[in-house]
Formats: C-alpha cells, structure tokens, sequence
C-alpha cells in the first residue's frame, strides 16, 4: 500500500501543503495557491464599513429609534468594525439628532455619514461630529436619466465643490458612483481620477442593483487600482445572490473597504451580510479575522438586529442560523465524528458556540441551544434533558449534532399527547 493511504488524512494534506506545486495550506485546511497576481490581494488587509444603520435603515421592515441605533452602533463597536455609517443627516430632524448623538458615544469605530453628492447635504452633515462622509451620486445613464438628470460635466464640477468644502472642514471623505457596473467604464474612470487628485480618502463601487458578478468584478476593481491611488470601497447588492462573492473578488483585485450590514438588511433583499463577509474571510485568513474582530459577539449582534426589524435570523444563515453546524448523513455523521475538520470549514468554538455535550453542562447553556433550535421546552424539561446530556456525557464527550439529536427527540416526546 503506497505511504500516502495509511497516513491520516490531516497529515496527508500537510505533506502536500509543502509541495511548491501545491500551495500553501492554511489552518482551516483550504488550500491556497497564490498566483502573480495576488500581489493586488487585500483579503488579509482590509476594513469593513457596517452599513446597517444606513443601508440597513433602507429595509423594508427597519424603524430604528434613538435608543435601537445606539444599542446597535455599540453592539457594532464591540464587534470591532473599523467604521459605522449612518443615515444622512439631511433625511430628517430626528435623522440629524441621531447622528449627533451617535458621534457622541466615544466609539473606537469611525463614523460616516452617507450623503447625496450635493452642498445642502454635505454642509449639515460636516455639522454633526463624524469622521467623514461618504458622498454618493448615480453615474449610469438609467439614473442620469431617470434620477437626477445631470450629466458627466456636471456631476465632475458638483463632486469637485462637495469634496473641496468636505476636505477645507479636515474630514474623511469617499466618492462613490451608484450602480458603477451599468456606468459607462470611460466616464467612470475620469470621475475617479479627478477625485483621486481632488485628495479623496477613498474612490467607491457600488453595484446597486446586484448585477455584477464575481469576473466583472474583479475586472472592475483591478482597472480602478491602477488609476487611482486613494483606498477603494465596494458595496454590493445581493439581489443575484453574489454580494459575498463580489465583495471577496473585490478584495482580490485590490479593493480595501467592504460595505455590510448586520445580516445583508438593506433595500429589497440587501447586501453583503457582516457574518457572511467574516466567514468567507475567516476561510482565507482565519488569524487576521480572528484579532480583528470578536466573532463571539456575532449572534448577539444578529439577534439585536433581528429583534429590532421584527425578523428570524434564516435557518441557513452563515455561522449562526440554527442548521450551520448540523450534520445528518451517516457518510458525514461518521467523518466528522472522527474529525469535524471534515466536513467543517468553520470551527463552531471560534464564533462562541458554547459547548454543551460534556458531563460539566448546565441548564442554562443547554436553553440557549433549545432555543437556537426553535424548540419550545419549560425551563423544568430543560433541566430533565440536562440531566439526561450528563448521564450519557458521562460515558463519552457529545458532539453537537449528538446533543441536538437528543433535544429534539426529546422535544417531540415532551409534544405528544400521552396515550390512555
Ligand atoms: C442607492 C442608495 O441607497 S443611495 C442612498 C439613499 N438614501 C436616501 O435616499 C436617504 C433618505 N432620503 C431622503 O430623506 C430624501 O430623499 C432626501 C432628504 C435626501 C431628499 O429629499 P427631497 O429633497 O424631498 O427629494 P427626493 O427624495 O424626492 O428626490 C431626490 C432628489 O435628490 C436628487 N438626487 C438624487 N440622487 C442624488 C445624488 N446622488 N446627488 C445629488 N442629488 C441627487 C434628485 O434629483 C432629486 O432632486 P429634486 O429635488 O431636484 O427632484
Ligand atoms: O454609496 C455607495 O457607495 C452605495 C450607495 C448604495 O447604497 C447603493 O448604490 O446601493
Ligand atoms: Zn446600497
């Protein structure tokens, strides 16, 4: 039998992660293979700007109050994005209060405030206390025509006095063109070259309607880093489904902010999610990921938000919906009980799942998972099927899916009518 079929599997991988040919293997088991032009890559190097209380704000079901904001943009702040835009203080009274108010809490996040590209927006939002302002006008011909019915020239010379009076006040400014990837590639470019030179902090993409897809955005973002030198911002919309996608092409191609919201909320079915955009990072880089920001904190956060809009957070959402660490076929059952490297890209203990098949387990920690399950239990039948993990945790350690086995079953016990 040759050498390679009786080693275990985890070492097999690692003899061929030191074959040249092979690439480098990193230590969630993906193999990477760096290629020429990774050289622009920024997937280790890059910042995310939360948009939930901005484009999330733009949800359908999204009503935030003052309190609701500063819980989240505290939440968001614990979490540890490096920025947090907010809605225009131009939208309304109590919108311009709470950009105030915001800017007021001492968070270690920037923060932005998204306006119009026109000097009405921007002079009452230099006003509020933020870090800088992020400056938006529509360039493809559907929203020249259809939106604010200007043209190129004109957009240049409203962009130039905007970010001119936005820099003379010292703050952070980003000029983005909406729906980029239906705008015309020579007009874009012009745009942003006049920008770059205007000593904008950072250019923006923003894929709008959700047409772009992971080629044309690599295509997109790799021209854009080679004419101009400030920082590129991304934001896509997920109506195609490809907003993780895009917004790690994006990074591929040299782009150094990505846009999210709190799971993807936005206008129709939204963006980038935060914890979709961290797992696919966590995959390329997991050490990177994991110093920047406390995964732990996700499901809080999403819960927050998710209490706040009056929705469920999706069974199959990414890290955190109640099935993503759920195996049911024997073929799978088998090998991630041996290893759940297996069929795991993801470590469950890395995004605070707290650990319950073990014999030191209490009732309150087996709720929440009864919870994340959506069963309905009495805290009483929580502590009877507690008492019933540790009897059997007592012959060996439970996996997760072991555990939620036992719930369940004992779930629909406890449900059915008893007979006579
Ligand atoms: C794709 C995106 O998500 S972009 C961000 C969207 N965010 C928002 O719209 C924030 C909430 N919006 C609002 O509260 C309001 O729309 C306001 C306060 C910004 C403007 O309100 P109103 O003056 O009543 O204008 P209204 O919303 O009807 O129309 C938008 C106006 O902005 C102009 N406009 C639209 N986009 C831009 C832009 N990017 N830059 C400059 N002007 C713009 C339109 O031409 C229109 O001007 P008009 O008043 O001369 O017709
Ligand atoms: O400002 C931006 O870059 C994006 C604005 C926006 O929400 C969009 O175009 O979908
Ligand atoms: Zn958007």
């Amino acid at each position: 039998m040759p050498k390679s079929e009786k080693e275990p599997v985890s070492k097999r991988v690692k003899t061929a992660s030191n074959a040249s040919s092979v690439g480098t293997i990193n230590d969630t088991g993906a193999i990477y293979k760096p290629k020429f032009s990774d050289s622009l890559s920024r997937v280790n190097n890059f910042s995310i700007i939360e948009s939930t209380l901005r484009e999330g704000e733009q949800f359908g079901n999204a009503f935030f109050t003052t309190e609701d904001k500063v819980k989240i943009a505290k939440a968001l702040d614990d979490f540890g994005v490096e920025y947090i835009e907010i809605t225009s203080p131009a939208a309304s009274e109590q919108s311009r209060q709470d950009c105030i108010t915001i800017c007021n809490l001492g968070l270690k996040a920037k923060i932005l405030t998204h306006v119009r590209c026109h000097m009405d927006d921007a002079r009452i939002a230099v006003e509020t206390g933020v870090d800088g302002l992020d400056v938006v006008i529509g360039t493809s011909s559907y929203l020249r025509e259809f939106s604010h019915g200007k043209d190129m020239d004109y957009i240049i010379k409203q962009a130039t006095e905007v970010i001119t009076f936005i820099k003379s006040k010292g703050l952070e400014v980003r000029f983005s063109s909406e729906d980029s990837f239906r705008s015309d590639l020579v007009d874009l470019l012009n745009l942003y070259k006049t920008v770059d030179k205007l000593g904008v902090n950072r250019v923006g993409i923003a894929d709008t309607v959700g047409c772009a897809n992971p080629r044309q955005v690599y295509d997109l973002v790799k021209t854009l880093r080679g004419v101009v030198s400030c920082d590129i911002e991304c934001h896509f919309h997920n109506d195609t489904g490809c907003a993780i996608a895009n917004a790690y092409a994006a990074l591929e191609a040299g782009a150094t902010h990505i846009d999210t919201s709190v799971l993807g909320i936005g206008e129709r079915n939204g963006i980038t999610p935060l914890g979709g955009l961290c797992a696919r990072m966590y995959v390329a880089d997991k050490q990177y990921v994991m110093d920047k920001y406390d995964l732990h904190k996700l499901r809080e956060v999403e819960n927050l938000v998710a209490e706040t809009v009056q929705i469920q957070v999706p069974f199959n959402n990414y890290i955190t919906g109640y099935c993503a660490f759920t195996h049911k076929a024997g073929i799978h059952a088998k090998a991630i009980l041996n290893n759940p490297s297996t069929y795991e890209i993801l470590k469950p203990d890395d995004f605070g799942y707290v650990s319950i098949g073990h014999r030191l387990t209490g009732w309150n920690a087996v709720k929440n998972r009864v919870q994340q399950l959506g069963l309905k239990l009495s805290d009483d039948e929580v502590k009877e099927v507690t008492s019933q993990i540790k009897q059997l945790a007592d012959l060996k350690p439970l996996g997760i899916e072991e555990v939620d086995t036992l719930l369940r079953v004992f779930h629909d016990k406890m449900n059915t009518p008893a007979e006579d």
